[in-house]
């Protein structure tokens, strides 16, 4: 349970429907004054980038943050989140600084360590999430410390699967992220996640009605004080109150 803290749930027709609520969100941070986006990759974001791409939006003067980075995955792979994240916004709408975990670096250690600094010194005014089939954000995948910073995490063989899609073949997808310790997503000052299709309905339950537990990692979102999820219809399917 939440403790009296709601979760604004915004329930779209469709994924098109999602990207321009979530437009209007991001719309009215940047109107408040969000100097920091913390960004996310996946199928689900594609209509929101879509709609801050077509908008009159402009991001030169802010600074972006994303989630994670495969371990492995050098900027210029197709497959990585740093190429994702120029064919969907960057390259259209570039920011004065975009941060992401590099995939190719060669002291791990060093390279968390450097993304936990950048975190420290850019602190997330909105932070866009998605949300794993089996309730994981970012890479922190069930059974994540609810307090960690910026990790190496191993992915489990679900997300393997779910991911594989992007992949030629599922043994190159890599086993290895970098991700923003669930303990780092909380410290934005707000949260917008968003989430599209059947697949998810479960884990948007969980998400939404369920208990706070490590093993549905998204529902310690419920102790942020400024959450709102975009959810159409079909995720929202087993959700007793709409
Ligand atoms: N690390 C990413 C997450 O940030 C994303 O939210 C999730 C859902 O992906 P999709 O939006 O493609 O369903 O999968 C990946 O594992």
């Amino acid at each position: 349970m939440n403790g009296g803290i709601i979760m604004r749930v915004i329930i779209v027709e469709d994924k098109v429907a999602g990207g321009k609520e979530a437009c209007k969100v991001f719309a009215n941070a940047l109107a408040n004054g969000a100097k920091v986006l913390g960004l996310a990759t996946g199928g689900t974001p594609e209509t929101t980038y879509q709609e801050l791409v077509a908008s009159k939006l402009d991001f030169s003067k802010l600074v972006s943050v994303n989630l994670d980075e495969y371990v492995g995955l050098g900027a210029d792979d197709p497959q990585s989140y740093n190429y994702y994240m120029k064919q969907h916004l960057f390259n259209q709408k570039p920011f004065a600084k975009s941060y992401l975990p590099n995939g190719l670096a060669e002291d791990e250690a060093a390279e968390i360590e450097r993304y936990n600094q950048i975190l420290a010194a850019n602190p997330v005014d909105l932070q866009l999430l998605g949300i794993g089939e089996n309730g994981h954000i970012g890479f922190n995948e069930p059974g994540s410390p609810l307090d960690a910073k910026t990790r190496k995490v191993a992915l489990t063989e679900s997300t393997i699967k779910a991911n594989a899609r992007y992949f030629e073949r599922e043994e190159d997808v890599p086993r290895y992220a970098y991700s923003m310790g669930i303990g780092s997503i909380m410290q934005a000052k707000e949260i917008l996640l968003e989430a599209f299709g059947a697949k998810k309905a479960q884990a948007v339950k969980a998400l939404v009605e369920g208990p706070v537990d490590a093993n549905v990692p998204a529902t310690i979102l419920q102790k942020h004080p400024n959450v709102t999820v975009i959810v159409d219809k079909q995720a929202a399917a087993l959700l007793t109150k709409k």
